[in-house]
């Protein structure tokens, strides 16, 4: 599913109502509709967990009001510009379904301009009740105390305050009112973005909407993929509104989120493709680990398992010699290719040749698990990057080894598919900014890194981004917390190591390796009655 910013939103609408002279009015009547039809499917799941039957046939038939809408009272936030509009042709279809609905203008409703102001005069015509929101006095009405008769209190806000024509944070009283909103303690569904939230980054600005429903109107926005947005829209639901889904000629999507109709639709992955009945181990690649040392001998480990379950033929483990007895054995599929370490367990610049040596017969090389640090890295590692004709993933230590060496702007671009796995503090050490700057716009780092050393990028977290060479971003959404333990990358790392030795090229490997082993998590977690228990090489079993 494509994702676009608030630019790109705005190029769309005018694109829509200029050159294909589809009605700006009728598109805000289909998103105030669809932001009712979703009000109306949250009061109804509500009522039916809470036991108050929908009613029955004849029940509606005698007294149509009566289907389980008339205990419901929503006040609509209704902000100045567009995203207010659709918020007053929702609070109409409320009323019309025969909830109770109060209407509340952030600033004076003559302020309103163009489809916005005719929609104002619909509601007056209907006599949707309205106050404007006095910030001196404060308070909605019906999210005060229980001295509102009982009819009169609120069970459900709509906040259509603020859409994608946001500036910066939101400003007097629109800050008022989001904070009296998410005070309420009411569930709030927000009008095409939560007031506040940044629609390009998914930062959120102090203060910001916390959406139990977040109606993303006609495509879903970039913000809403990365957190803590996602955290503030609450369930996302992306609703047609009649712009059509092709985007103008010329304009390419933001990005898109992975599903499997994106893994085959825009990557050409076919997760289910069927093996050929005359496969050899030779057929699906071999993947050479250059990973391991003395304190973490595990990473490298993991890392090797988790390529062989990613379907690759073989894999060789290229490890400090001093490592090599404990793990002989360890994974018998695997196999082991001592590097001179002169009995430290640590890797040296030496070594590297040992690695190319070993390349030269196997397709993948995957360098970084548990690598540790080490007199002589730089040029180990610049051995590789400029030696490995092969495809090389790069992950862990071996990325702040790049880093420390002067990142890549000061080594030579590579010609065979590069992929560098970094989590958000690796990234900041990659270009030079605070973790915080890289969090706070994920896909925006990413993809100018990625265009701008021609590589493709794994920038891990929730909502890990891929970003190609060519431009692309891709957010995964499987997942899951219980994944946040040692280990979990470097499984990642074989993962995607054991996809690019079958052929895939580094973005289709990168976006289905992330898209599996966030899948694979899931899958592991459910089966531990304590997620927070999940160990890393429990992705590996359900891979
Ligand atoms: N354009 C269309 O045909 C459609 C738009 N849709 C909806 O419209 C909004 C975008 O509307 P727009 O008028 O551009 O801006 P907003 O409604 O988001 O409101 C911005 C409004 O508020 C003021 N403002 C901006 N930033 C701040 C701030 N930080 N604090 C306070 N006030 C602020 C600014 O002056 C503007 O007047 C879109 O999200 C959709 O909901 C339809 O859905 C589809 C057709
Ligand atoms: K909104």
């Amino acid at each position: 599913m494509k994702f676009v910013t608030s630019e790109q939103m705005r190029e769309v609408d005018r694109y829509t109502i200029e050159e294909m002279g589809i009605p700006a009015m009728s598109l805000m009547e289909n998103a105030g509709r669809a932001i009712a039809e979703e009000v109306l499917r949250f009061c109804r799941s509500r009522s039916s967990e809470t036991g108050n039957r929908s009613p029955g046939l004849l029940e509606l038939v005698s007294n149509p009001q009566s289907d389980g809408m008339s205990a419901e009272h929503w006040i609509i936030l209704v902000g100045k510009g567009n995203n207010g509009g659709d918020g007053l042709v929702c609070a109409r279809h409320l009323a019309d379904a025969g909830m109770a609905v109060s209407l509340v203008y952030a600033e004076s409703p003559d302020l309103l301009r163009g489809e916005a102001a005719a929609q104002y005069e619909i509601a007056k015509a209907l006599g949707l009740p309205g106050m404007v929101y006095d910030p001196e006095t404060g308070g909605i009405p019906g999210l005060r105390g229980s001295d509102e008769a009982r009819g009169r209190q609120a069970t459900g806000l709509v906040d259509a305050l603020l859409g994608t024509g946001t500036k910066g944070a939101p400003r007097g009283v629109y800050a008022s009112l989001i904070r009296e909103a998410n005070a309420s303690g009411l569930p709030i569904v927000a009008a095409d973005i939560p007031s506040g939230l940044d629609a390009d980054t998914g930062a959120v600005h102090d203060p910001c909407i916390q959406a139990r429903i977040t109606v993303s109107l006609a495509f879903l926005k970039a913000g809403l993929t990365q957190y803590p947005g996602a955290g503030a829209a609450g369930e996302v639901v992306v609703r047609y509104i009649g712009i059509p889904r092709a985007l103008p000629p010329g304009m390419a999507a933001a990005g898109a989120v992975l599903t499997e109709e994106t893994l085959r639709a825009e990557l050409g992955v076919d997760a289910g493709r069927p093996r050929e009945a005359d496969g050899h181990k030779g057929t699906y690649g071999h993947v050479l680990l250059a990973a391991g040392s003395l304190p973490m001998s595990g990473a490298g480990l993991l890392a090797a398992k988790a390529a062989l379950r990613a379907g690759c033929g073989l894999a060789t483990w290229a490890l400090p010699a001093a490592l090599l007895p404990r793990m002989l054995g360890a994974v018998p599929e695997l196999m082991l290719a001592p590097a001179e370490d002169g009995g430290a367990g640590a890797w040296n610049e030496a070594a590297a040749d040992e690695v190319l040596r070993l390349l030269e017969a196997r397709d993948v090389l995957a360098v970084g698990p548990g690598l540790g640090r080490f007199p002589g890295e730089a040029a180990f590692m610049r051995a590789l990057w400029e030696g490995a004709s092969r495809p090389l993933i790069v992950d862990a230590d071996a990325l702040n080894i790049l880093a420390a060496a002067g990142g890549l702007a000061a080594w030579p671009r590579r010609d065979a598919p590069t992929v560098l796995t970094p989590h958000p503090g690796e990234m900041a050490r990659l270009t030079g900014l605070q973790t915080a700057e890289v969090q706070r716009d994920r896909v925006g780092v990413a993809r100018e890194f990625a265009a701008k050393h021609e590589v493709t990028l794994v920038l891990k977290g929730s909502r890990t981004v891929i970003a190609a060479p060519d431009g692309r971003v891709f957010v995964n959404v499987t997942g899951h917390p219980g994944m946040a333990t040692g280990g979990s990358g470097d499984v990642l790392t074989g993962l995607i190591a054991g996809l690019l030795a079958q052929d895939l090229d580094a973005v289709q490997a990168a976006a289905l390796g992330v898209y599996l082993h966030g899948l694979a998590g899931e899958q592991a977690a459910a089966r531990r009655a304590n997620p927070a228990s999940l160990l890393a090489g429990d992705i590996i079993e359900a891979l």
